[in-house]
């Protein structure tokens, strides 16, 4: 398979694996800023650049409705990622963020949006080096204005916008695969309503199983088993920061988090990202951290059913409750929040529960990037990321 984009790009290139005489780090130096090119690529000329603001309710309904119907679908066009409002302006106006890289395509003539790029900032540490680096996603191209070669155009824009500010790296992910993963991981799905997955036509009712049977298999507790188990709140935001620095520090890649980024990116938000922590009731320390973000999809082509309801495992430590017990206990969280699945990648430390909490492999997989930065190979990959 040939790429002819990129092939042209600073990114692990498929021939280069293996070749370890190839250094860690920058693939490409950074350029002074008089040297970026100043002025947007040129589009086919029916089409203009726009900068979306996500604070104005019509610019964010626009790039909404474009990704409720022209986003991801899984390989059996059975779902399509309906991102909510909030969540878009809650993944996309992170501490320190950007407009100019919330990039827009529009038709001249209807003004229509038709295709869509965003970036933010993050700090990636990458071993032991803080990286600034801009998280490339939402990527997407109109149905009817696919393979014309519009998204190697959408990508040389970003990073021309993402150099204007010095950032010189990028962190991705995709289904599909490119040149050249550092690490590939897989989803795993926790049926929570399990009549709903089967009448979609996502589970199979297991041989000899009945309905019922299958019903009382995935049965939950009513309430969270552990003592100390509640919501996070603001006043928590300096020991989760203590918790979650300490926890992805074993990690090769992760996100660096500080207090604003986890008062962002952790604090509880309705229809968004949920948290929970274990407050000891003797100690009062904060022992346990667990979180899951909301990305409900699209159900194509079922007469019963429009939306699926899901909840995406994010940021989990435990260092006193057993893994295991806490995770049950955002199963059975997300549960009584009405919650068709609960998925999850096999990333940090989740393998260590997922079959025994009757997770089962999805088909899908998730390929994690980096742009202009060589990383041998990782086991491992760390970072969750929402993007898909
Ligand atoms: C220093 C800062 C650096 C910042 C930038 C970093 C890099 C950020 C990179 C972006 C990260 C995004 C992460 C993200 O958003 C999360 S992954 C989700 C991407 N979005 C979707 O899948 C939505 C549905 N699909 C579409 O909208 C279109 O199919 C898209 C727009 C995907 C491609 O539109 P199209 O009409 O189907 O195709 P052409 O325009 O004709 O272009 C074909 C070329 O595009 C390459 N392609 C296809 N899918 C890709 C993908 N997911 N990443 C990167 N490249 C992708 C493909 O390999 C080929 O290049 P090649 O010939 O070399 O193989
Ligand atoms: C029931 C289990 O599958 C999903 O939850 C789901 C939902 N919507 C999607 C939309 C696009 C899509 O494109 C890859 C996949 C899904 C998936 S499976 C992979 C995500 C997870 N977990």
């Amino acid at each position: 398979k040939t790429h002819k984009f990129w092939e042209t790009q600073p990114v692990g290139q498929f021939k280069d694996i293996g070749d370890t005489s190839l250094p860690e780090g920058p693939i490409e130096p950074a350029t002074p800023l008089s040297e970026v090119k100043q002025e947007p690529y040129n589009l086919p000329s029916v089409y203009e650049w726009t900068t979306c603001d996500m604070n104005s309710d019509d610019m964010c309904s626009e790039v909404y409705n474009l990704l409720k119907n022209n986003y991801v679908e899984d390989d059996e066009n059975m779902f399509r990622f309906n991102y909510s409002k909030e969540f878009l302006r809650w993944a996309l106006r992170p501490p320190g963020y950007y407009q100019s890289w919330h990039i827009g395509v529009r038709a001249k003539t209807s003004k229509k949006l038709v295709a869509f790029i965003s970036g933010v900032p993050a700090r990636i540490r990458v071993r032991d080096e803080v990286v600034k680096m801009a998280e490339i996603n939402f990527l997407c191209v109109h149905k009817k204005l696919r393979s014309k070669r519009l998204a190697p155009v959408m990508i040389k824009e970003v990073t021309r916008r993402v150099h204007l500010e010095n950032i010189w790296q990028a962190a991705y992910t995709a289904g599909v695969i490119l040149p050249t993963p550092i690490t590939t991981c897989q989803y795993w799905h926790r049926s929570l309503n399990p009549k709903k997955l089967i009448d979609v036509g996502f589970s199979r009712l297991g041989a000899r199983m009945t309905m019922s049977r299958t019903i009382k298999l995935y049965k939950l507790p009513d309430a969270p088993i552990t003592p100390g188990f509640r919501k996070m709140e603001p006043r928590d935001v300096p020991a989760v920061t203590r918790l979650l620095r300490n926890y992805l520090s074993q990690f090769g890649v992760a996100t660096d988090f500080d207090e604003n980024d986890v008062e962002h990116w952790l604090l509880p938000r309705e229809d968004v990202v949920d948290s929970y922590l274990v407050e000891s009731p003797e100690t009062h320390d904060v022992t346990d951290f667990c979180s899951f973000y909301t990305l409900p999809s699209t159900i194509l082509g079922n007469p019963n059913y429009t939306t699926l309801k899901a909840a995406y495992s994010y940021y989990n430590v435990a260092t006193q409750t057993s893994f295991l017990q806490l995770m049950n206990d955002a199963l059975i969280v997300s549960k009584q929040k009405g919650f068709d699945v609960f998925n999850a990648l096999d990333v940090m430390h989740n393998e260590s529960f997922l079959k025994e909490l009757k997770f089962g492999p999805g088909d899908g997989q998730l390929h994690y990037y980096l742009y202009n930065y060589r990383l041998k190979t990782m086991a491992v990959s760390t970072f969750p990321s929402w993007s898909s």
